[in-house]
């Protein structure tokens, strides 16, 4: 439908126009003298949070009327008012954003203009998903530097509220309780559109396991989380929202908001041999990068800056990690995961026709609901309502067989391969390089590219895809360890012929010095390591995204920080 401009009054009893053009929408204020009106509010579409006309019976005044007097006459043909929420950036390069409300009155005789302008906004403004959200919110108030409660207080209460989304918020209480929550309560889908977590990524993974664990858990697992990044590691919102937005709170209640569903793999873990099974959405590793998190949770004062802290000290103390890993490999070709991974990135580059969006790599008709996204999750396995709303299948040791490749690090703790003997990685190579006896430091996989806004871990990720990537390093010297630093936000270490890598459907770890390292991490929680049997749940959970995508870093965008292309290293 197209709106035509509607002339209103402004707070000051001046005369303005509304205007919705071109994907914006234009507050002016007119002036009486002949001079050019003055813009009160220009905002794009994707920034506007609501249009709303009040009710005709009970009318309000202009400025200042949110306190809910009648402004002077209450008849019918009184004016009526009309609300504008947006989020508002400082100018077009800040990524700073402020909620901003501006309230007009419209006069009788622009009524019907003005009905049609508030549709023609709320479409615009929600072209591809429904407003007025159910919102379960979650708010860890010890994680990060301990501020979410005064976060979500002060910025994403006041933003989800202006965007009229339902809230129902609970604090965490202890250790776990968010898993308990998601286990335990009701969870009426058509009601619960979005969990929204105020934590870091500890709480997310709590929420999923809570989910996994239900009897629904199929379905349950399914409902949209999205994350407000208030703890230290935040690598979830990094994925989402970049390195330079990972704690942007205004932008992640826009996506609360209005983000739309991303399907992700998760990954299956059955410890061994209590046969307990978690799941995990970001991370696995054993190893050095296992160090990253434990013995520096108090440093938690230095936000994700304590990572690198623990990625120096793990250098330092330079250990060597003795194991033997299986893997059901899909790929190992560097070159080729890279071009797939860019292929994927410029596809979902592609403009979407009208009534379309973007369900991780493929292109959906209609509108995103609470339904719909099961829909478009369910379609991908084709199978039935009835199937679908049942446990997760249980998770029983793997069984690897002879096209599986077998992963072994070295006996010898002082052994060191001279790495210019390094084979080459030719294609259909399903070890990656690797020779058993190798001296390994760390194993990583992962399943979104950033693990945190220093490291692009797995830049080749393709979320969906069934596949968990792996990276294997082999040990190097202290020194090329810290150069490795240099460039890891953008992905830079995957061309390192040192690192092994992997896409796997599946694998598993046996700890072959028990001594010499006793845990391993999952999404950067501490477990017992003695043997671990991990498989992908191909799109298995949820998130929102703004794009329907996780961020695309120059990785496959094409350039690296210094601007050139980021590729293989000349031979
Ligand atoms: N009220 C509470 N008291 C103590 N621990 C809690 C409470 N609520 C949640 N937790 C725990 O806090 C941990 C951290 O969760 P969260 O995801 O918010 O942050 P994080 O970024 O993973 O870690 P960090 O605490 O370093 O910020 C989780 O293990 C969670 O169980």
């Amino acid at each position: 439908m197209l709106a035509t401009d509607v002339p209103v009054i402004l707070h000051n009893s001046t005369r303005g126009l509304l205007s919705l053009d071109d994907g914006r929408l234009d507050v002016l204020q007119l002036s009486s003298d002949g001079r050019p009106p003055k813009r009160l509010l220009s905002s794009p579409m994707r920034l506007v949070l609501r249009a709303r006309l009040a009710d005709g019976a009970s009318p309000n005044g202009a400025n200042g009327a949110s306190n809910g007097h009648a402004n002077g006459n209450n008849t019918a043909d009184a004016p009526r008012r009309l609300d504008l929420h947006a989020l508002r950036q400082k100018n077009a390069n800040s990524h700073a954003l402020h909620l901003t409300k501006i309230h007009v009155l419209v006069e009788q005789t622009h009524i019907a203009d003005a009905e049609a302008f508030v549709e023609a906004v709320m479409a615009a403004a929600y072209p591809v998903t429904t407003p007025f959200r159910k919102v379960l919110l979650l708010v860890n108030p010890v994680g990060g530097k301990g501020k979410a409660k005064s976060i979500v207080k002060e910025t994403v209460l006041p933003i989800l509220e202006a965007a009229g989304c339902l809230i129902e918020l609970q604090e965490t209480q202890y250790r776990n309780h968010a898993e308990e929550i998601a286990k335990t309560m009701e969870l009426k889908y058509e009601y619960v559109a979005v969990i929204a977590t105020a934590s870091g990524d500890g709480i997310i993974c709590e929420v999923l396991n809570g989910l996994a664990e239900r009897p629904d858990g199929k379905k349950a697992l399914r409902t949209p989380i999205a994350p407000l990044p208030t703890g230290s590691a935040c690598a979830c919102s990094t994925n989402l929202f970049g390195i330079q937005d990972t704690f942007n709170i205004a932008l992640a209640a826009l996506n609360v908001i209005k983000g739309q569903h991303l399907p992700i793999d998760l990954a299956s873990i059955l410890l061994l041999p209590e046969k307990k099974r978690r799941v995990s959405f970001l991370s696995i590793a054993v190893g050095m990068m296992v160090d990253l998190d434990f013995g520096t949770e108090h440093l938690r004062w230095m936000g994700d800056t304590r990572f690198i802290y623990g990625y120096v000290r793990g250098v330092v103390q330079s250990k060597n990690y003795k194991m033997r890993m299986r893997f059901d490999v899909t790929n190992t070709d560097k070159e080729a995961m890279a071009k797939a991974a860019r292929d994927a990135a410029r596809a979902d580059m592609t403009p979407l026709k009208p009534g379309e969006r973007r369900d991780s790599h493929a292109v959906v008709q209609g509108p995103q609901t609470a339904s719909a996204s099961s829909k478009a999750v369910v379609n991908g396995n084709s199978s039935s309502s009835s199937e679908d709303d049942g446990p997760i299948a249980p998770h029983v040791p793997l069984q690897p067989n002879d096209s599986w490749v077998t992963i072994e690090s070295n006996t010898d703790k002082r052994m060191r391969r001279d790495q210019s003997t390094s084979p080459p990685t030719t294609p259909g190579d399903k070890m990656g390089g690797w020779q058993n006896g190798d001296s390994l430091s760390y194993f990583y996989a992962g399943l979104m590219p950033w693990v945190s806004r220093d490291l692009n871990c797995w830049p080749v990720v393709l979320p969906g895809s069934g596949e968990i990537d792996m990276v294997v390093q082999r040990v190097i010297s202290r020194k090329e360890f810290i150069a490795a630093i240099d460039g890891a936000e953008h992905g830079d270490g995957y061309w390192n012929e040192n690192q092994c890598y992997y896409k796997l459907r599946a694998f598993t770890v046996e700890n072959l010095d028990k001594e010499g390292t006793k845990s391993f991490s999952l999404d950067g929680e501490q477990y017992p390591f003695n043997e671990f049997h991990v498989e992908v749940m191909p799109r298995a959970a949820t998130l929102l995204s703004l794009d329907g995508r996780f961020t695309h870093g120059l990785f496959v965008s094409g350039t690296n920080k210094k601007g050139k292309l980021n590729a293989p290293p000349k031979a």
